[in-house]
C-alpha cells in the first residue's frame, strides 16, 4: 500500500510517498518512506494559479509519484496536502486568499488518479503533535515492550519533538505535570495507552520569520536612517533590501515605522559581533510576564522539559552546520555557546570555504545559531543534563522526521487506539505456553507408554 503527503511549508513544499505491506498488522513500525520530491520555486502560494515554475515542479513531483507507485495501486493511495505556518499567517492576514489557494491546489490534485483526501491548514497544535507521533512511531516507542517486574508492558518512555520550521517552531513532549493552560494540553490514545502531551507552536519563531523579526527590531532600535548595522551578519557582508522584505508579514507589523514606504530601500551592514547579536536577539523574546507557575517565553506556560528529545528540520540544519564548520559537537550548553561564538566570529570567506554548498544561507547562520541558543537554553530551559539527551536528526532509518508521516498514519487509521501490539505480544506468549504444555504432555504420554511396555514385559512368563 502507498500514501502520499504534500508538506506545504512556508518556504517550500516536499512530497513524501510512504509504503507499507498490504497485510500490514497495525502496530509494527513498518510504514517507511518510499520516495521524496522537492517542489522547487517557492511556497504553496507560488504554485497555485497560473503555470509558473513552481506549478510545473508540483506537476513533476506528482508525475514522479505516478511512476514510483504501481498503476494498480494509484486509486487506493491516499493523497493529502497539509499546509503549515506560512498558510496560517496568510490565513490570518488574508483569509480569502488562503482559501482561494487551497481551492486551486485541490483542483490540481484532484486531476491525479490518487485518492485525494483534501488540502488543509494544520493548526500549530496539530503540527506539534503529528511531529511527536512521527518521532515515536519511527523509534517504535509505541510498540516496544519491556518487563516491569513480571509484567510485559509497552515501553514507557517516549521522546519529545522539537521542530524548527520556516515560520513557526514547535515543542511537544509527554509530561506528568499539570498542563496549566488547556491550549497546551493534548491526550492521545495509541496502542491502548493514553499519552498526556504538552505542546506549543510559536508562530513567527520559525527561521525565516525570526530573521525578519530581528531585522525589524534592529530597524526600530537604530532609527530609520537608511542604513542599519546588523551584528549577526558577518563583518564585510552588506546588502540593500526593500522595506517590504522586512515588514510584509504579520510577524513584524507591530514594528513597522510610521513613515512606511514598502519600496524604500535600506542598507544592512554586517558587523559580526556575538555579544551584540545575542543582546538584539533577546529583544524578540519576552521573559517579563508569566501568569502561570512557569513560562518559556512570551507568557506561554511550559512545564519542565523531561525525557529525551529529538530536534529536526532547521534545528538539524543549523546544528550540523555548526558541527562541520567549527568541528564542535555541541553536546552541552557550554559547547553549544562555544560553537555559536565561533560561527559569529567567522568571516563570510571562512564560512564559504567550509560550506560552499550553503552560499545563499551563510549570512544567516550566526543569527539562527544564537536564536537556537536563546530558545533552547533560556526559553525551553534545557540544562546540562537535559541538553545532552537531544538528538539532532533529519531522518530515522531513511524516513524524514516531520509532521507528515504522523499525519498520514493518523488520518489513514494506521495508528490503532487499541493495543494491537500488546495483543500480538500476548498472543505469542500464549503460543509459547501452549507449546511448552504440548511438549510436556507428549513427554508424559511417552513416559506412560514406556512404563506400560516395561510392566508388560516384566509380567510376561518368559522373563526371569
Ligand atoms: N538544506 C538546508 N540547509 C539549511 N537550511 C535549510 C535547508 N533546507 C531548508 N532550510 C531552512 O530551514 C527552515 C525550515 O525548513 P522547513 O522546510 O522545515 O520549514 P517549512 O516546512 O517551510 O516551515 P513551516 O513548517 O514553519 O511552514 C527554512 O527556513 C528553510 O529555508
Amino acid at each position: 500500500m502507498y500514501g502520499i503527503v504534500l508538506d506545504a511549508g512556508s518556504s517550500h513544499t516536499t512530497m513524501y510517498v510512504y509504503k507499507w505491506p498490504a497485510d500490514k498488522q497495525n502496530g509494527t513500525g513498518i510504514v517507511t518512506q518510499h520516495d521524496e520530491c522537492h517542489v522547487k520555486g517557492g511556497g504553496i502560494s507560488s504554485y497555485a494559479g497560473k503555470h509558473g515554475k513552481a506549478g510545473q515542479s508540483l506537476v513533476a513531483c506528482l508525475d514522479q509519484a505516478k511512476e514510483v507507485i504501481p498503476k494498480s495501486r494509484h486509486h487506493l493511495s491516499p493523497l493529502y496536502l497539509g499546509a503549515t505556518a506560512g498558510m496560517r499567517l496568510l490565513n490570518m492576514s488574508n483569509t480569502l486568499e488562503s482559501d482561494q489557494i487551497l481551492k486551486e491546489v485541490s483542483a490540481k490534485l484532484k486531476v491525479y488518479p490518487f485518492n485525494f483526501r483534501g488540502a488543509t491548514i494544520l493548526s500549530g497544535q496539530e503540527e506539534g503533535a503529528y511531529g511527536w507521533v512521527t518521532v515515536n512511531y519511527l523509534l517504535e516507542n509505541f510498540i516496544k515492550y519491556g518487563f516491569v517486574g513480571e509484567w510485559l508492558i509497552p515501553k514507557r518512555k517516549t521522546v519529545g519533538a522539537l521542530d524548527f520550521g520556516g515560520a513557526s517552531t514547535q515543542i511537544t513532549f509527554q509530561t506528568t505535570d499539570t498542563v496549566e493552560d488547556p491550549k497546551n494540553a493534548m491526550t492521545l490514545k495509541l496502542y491502548g495507552r493514553n499519552y498526556s502531551l504538552y505542546t506549543h507552536s510559536f508562530l513567527c519563531y520559525g527561521r525565516d520569520q525570526m530573521l525578519r523579526q530581528l531585522l525589524a527590531h534592529l530597524h526600530q532600535a537604530q532609527g530609520s536612517s537608511g542604513s542599519i548595522t546588523h551584528p549577526c551578519y558577518p563583518s564585510g557582508y552588506n546588502i540593500s533590501m526593500k522595506l517590504n522584505k522586512i515588514f510584509d508579514s504579520p510577524c513584524t507589523k507591530s514594528k513597522m515605522p510610521s513613515q512606511y514606504n514598502a519600496q524604500d530601500t535600506i542598507k544592512v551592514i554586517g558587523s559580526g559581533h556575538y555579544q551584540h547579536c545575542l543582546q538584539n536577539m533577546s529583544g524578540i523574546f519576552s521573559f517579563d510576564t508569566c501568569t502561570f507557575s512557569k513560562c518559556s517565553l512570551n507568557g506561554v506556560f511550559q512545564p519542565n522539559v523531561t525525557g529525551n528529545f529529538m530536534a529536526f528540520s532547521a534545528f538539524y540544519y543549523v546544528y550540523s552546520f555548526l558541527q562541520r564548520t567549527t568541528g564542535i559537537t555541541a553536546t552541552s550548553p557550554s559547547l553549544l555557546k562555544e560553537a555559536v561564538q565561533a560561527i559569529c566570529n567567522m568571516s563570510m570567506r571562512e564560512m564559504l570555504e567550509k560550506a560552499p554548498d550553503q552560499q545563499s544561507r551563510l549570512q544567516d547562520y550566526c543569527a539562527a545559531s544564537v536564536f537556537i541558543q536563546v530558545l533552547m537554553l533560556q526559553a525551553y530551559g534545557f540544562d546540562d543534563k537535559s541538553f545532552s539527551t537531544i538528538s539532532f536528526q533529519k531522518t530515522v532509518e531513511g524516513t524524514s522526521v516531520g509532521w507528515a508521516l504522523g499525519y498520514m498514519l493518523s488520518l489513514s487509521s494506521l495508528l490503532p487506539g487499541e493495543s494491537v501490539g500488546l495483543r500480538k505480544a500476548l498472543r505469542s506468549e500464549v503460543w509459547a505456553a501452549l507449546l511448552v504444555l504440548f511438549v510436556f504432555l507428549l513427554l508424559l504420554v511417552l513416559g506412560y507408554l514406556l512404563l506400560k511396555a516395561y510392566q508388560r514385559k516384566a509380567s510376561s512368563p518368559g522373563v526371569i
